[in-house]
């Protein structure tokens, strides 16, 4: 029997219980699943007005949500994006449009409200390039064989390394207090792009000061790193488990989140982890690609790769906001065309950029292009981190004029490349 299925904002509170249940049975976890508690605390922060149920007369049967988020651009300008999340149709109601009408829903309020992009983490690649998202950071997970790192047992800590630093270990509520504004300067640096702010809810879970049963939270150590001056330059923050073998320690220490402003910190925080006692292999997470701790170590291939993923995907919106509050490594000026077929970016845009620190101007045009691509290729060329060349020879990037590939590349590259360490 046909049904009508009514796609809509969150009518009030009183809907939010029943659409989180919705969440819960379409990322599998079991209906029934989500306690008072639970709803108490993912209500905190939320806006309804960016949340959106398909209903199937009483019943809802698709979830989607949008977070305000501010997003890192090559340079450190903060953008202002429409970060998607909770996105599910229930089993019995995929393959009918629901995900489409809510992902055109949502990009329609993110124009609107002036975002000038959207971002996700896809759970499967194929579903979001045809929405105009394209794949921008990578993600590796390494593990390093603590005994093949080459480094000497007898370190003692940073003034070991030259540094007048110090890391000491701190509880939940010390770290939640010192760490916020490290990261608002860690996230806003000139090689920083990629990373997404946190905000006073995503620390009060991370430290499991906002918890709910059956959360799966595991309370984590937390180390901070000081400068010689006394001031907090960086943290982390991880587990370790209790495998013992043959009355020998065996333990995965694995790190949650580690970060700092300065190399100094950073090297500093990867040593402390790499000598805390009985850890026999440490798990590094989610890392940029480029991360430098295998070049810490004498001997880098202790450090082994155990994942290599996709992981922000981002979809232009506005395209002369964005790609005008990004830093470029060359002085040019390139025009692109962008193909749209929703519309938000569609278009000829003159670029004019200055070089790094320099500047960059971006505004619609009646020139001719010198290179033309899909909305979702400039999603992977943003945040610095794809070959604009390697985008030609594969034909997702088309060459008007002979050499604007290359000036492509040479303008959109990044030295570093782009790090989003976190889930939403
Ligand atoms: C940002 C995040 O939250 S990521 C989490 C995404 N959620 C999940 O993975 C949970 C499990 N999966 C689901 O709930 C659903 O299958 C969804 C949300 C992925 C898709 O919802 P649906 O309502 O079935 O999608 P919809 O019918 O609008 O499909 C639109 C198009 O995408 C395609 N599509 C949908 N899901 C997938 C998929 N998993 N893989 C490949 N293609 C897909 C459809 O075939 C359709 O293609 P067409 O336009 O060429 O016909």
């Amino acid at each position: 029997m046909p049904t009508s299925l009514d796609v809509r904002t969150l009518a009030g509170p009183d809907a939010y219980p029943e659409w989180l249940r919705a969440v819960s049975t379409g990322f599998f976890r079991g209906p029934g699943a989500v306690g008072e508690q639970e709803v108490a605390v993912r209500a905190l922060d939320t806006d309804l007005d960016r949340i959106q149920g398909a209903y199937d007369g009483g019943r809802c049967v698709g979830t989607f949500r949008t977070l305000p988020q501010s997003l890192t651009a090559p340079g450190g300008a903060l953008l202002a994006a429409c970060a998607v999340s909770s996105v599910t149709v229930s089993p019995t109601h995929r393959r009918r449009g629901l995900l489409s009408r809510m992902t055109a829903n949502a990009l329609d309020a993110a124009r609107d409200r002036g975002e000038v992009c959207a971002t996700l983490v896809a759970a499967e690649y194929p579903i979001y390039g045809r929405y105009g998202f394209g794949p921008a950071t990578w993600t590796t997970d390494r593990e390093v064989l603590v005994a093949r790192t080459g480094l000497d047992r007898r370190y003692a800590g940073p003034a070991d390394l030259g540094d007048g630093g110090r890391v000491d270990l701190v509880d939940a509520a010390e770290f939640r207090a010192l760490m916020p504004a490290v990261h608002e300067r860690f996230r806003s640096g000139r090689h920083r792009q990629g990373a997404i702010d946190r905000r006073a809810k995503w620390w009060r879970t991370a430290t499991g000061e906002l918890r709910f049963p059956d959360d799966g939270f595991t309370p984590a150590f937390h180390a901070v790193y000081r400068d010689a001056d006394g001031q907090p330059q960086g943290g982390v923050s991880y587990t370790s488990d209790d495998v013992w073998q043959a009355k020998q320690p065996e333990q995965t220490l694995t790190v949650r989140d580690l970060f700092a402003t300065t190399t100094a910190g950073e090297t500093a925080l990867w040593r402390f982890v790499l000598a805390v006692d009985w850890v026999l292999r440490v798990r590094t997470g989610c890392r940029a690609p480029d991360d430098i701790l295998p070049m810490l170590l004498p001997d880098p291939r202790a450090a082994r790769t155990v994942t290599h993923a996709d992981w922000l995907w981002l979809r232009p919106l506005d395209v002369p906001r964005m790609l005008a509050a990004r830093d470029y490594a060359a002085a040019d000026t390139l025009v692109l065309e962008v193909r749209d077929k929703d519309g938000y970016a569609n278009g000829r845009f003159a670029l004019e950029t200055g070089g790094p620190r320099g500047g960059a101007r971006c505004a619609a045009t009646r020139e001719d292009p010198e290179v033309s691509l899909d909305v979702r290729e400039l999603g992977t060329l943003f945040l610095g981190d794809e070959s604009a060349v390697r985008l030609a020879a594969l034909g997702r990037l088309a060459e008007h004029r002979e050499g604007a590939a290359e000036r492509a590349e040479a303008l959109f590259r990044t030295a570093r490349r782009p790090w989003c360490q976190d889930m939403f």
